[in-house]
């Protein structure tokens, strides 16, 4: 793993000449990850009925069924507006999506849940990563402030 060296808390370009260029794991690098996965997840045709919020109009029981409804447009707006602070949060409120879809599904062979089983599929090998490297860069960044405390 990565620890700051002696010169390395000084700013850049001082006394000591050139400087090691640091190769620090980007722990906010996950935000994007997840504005493309949700871009690609948008252009699959499986996503069409979960990505706006449940019309009580259309489903009267709906409501009565599922306590939290999710769709990712809401997921989408969420994570545009800075409310996740870390792939996790964003992964538990996806599984929702499917977990609701299964919870009100009459039945496992319907279209409209055979569709969530290939999303999420896909959802769960894409965000795999995306979290794995989110925890590595924590840990990462956690060493780096270690390390620069024992330097004061
Ligand atoms: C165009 O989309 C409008 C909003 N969505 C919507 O109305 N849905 C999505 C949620 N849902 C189910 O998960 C489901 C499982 C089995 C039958 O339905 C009910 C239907």
């Amino acid at each position: 793993d990565f620890c700051l060296q002696e010169e390395d808390t000084e700013a850049p370009g001082t006394s000591s000449g050139h400087r090691l260029r640091q190769v620090v794991p980007d722990r906010d690098a996950w935000k994007e990850q997840c504005k493309n996965l949700l871009n690609y997840i948008f252009e699959c045709e499986d996503s069409e009925p979960f990505r706006q919020p449940v019309d009580p109009q259309n489903y009267p029981d709906y409501h009565g069924i599922i306590d939290t409804p999710m769709d990712f447009g809401s997921v989408k707006k969420t994570l545009g507006e800075d409310r996740y602070e870390n792939p996790i949060e964003l992964c538990k409120d996806t599984r929702l999506i499917f977990a609701n879809a299964k919870a009100y599904t009459p039945n496992k062979r319907s279209k409209i849940y055979s569709m969530t089983l290939r999303l999420s599929a896909f959802f769960e090998e894409q965000i795999r990563t995306i979290i794995s490297e989110y925890k590595t860069a924590v840990k990462s960044s956690d060493s780096h402030k270690r390390a620069a405390v024992k330097t004061q």
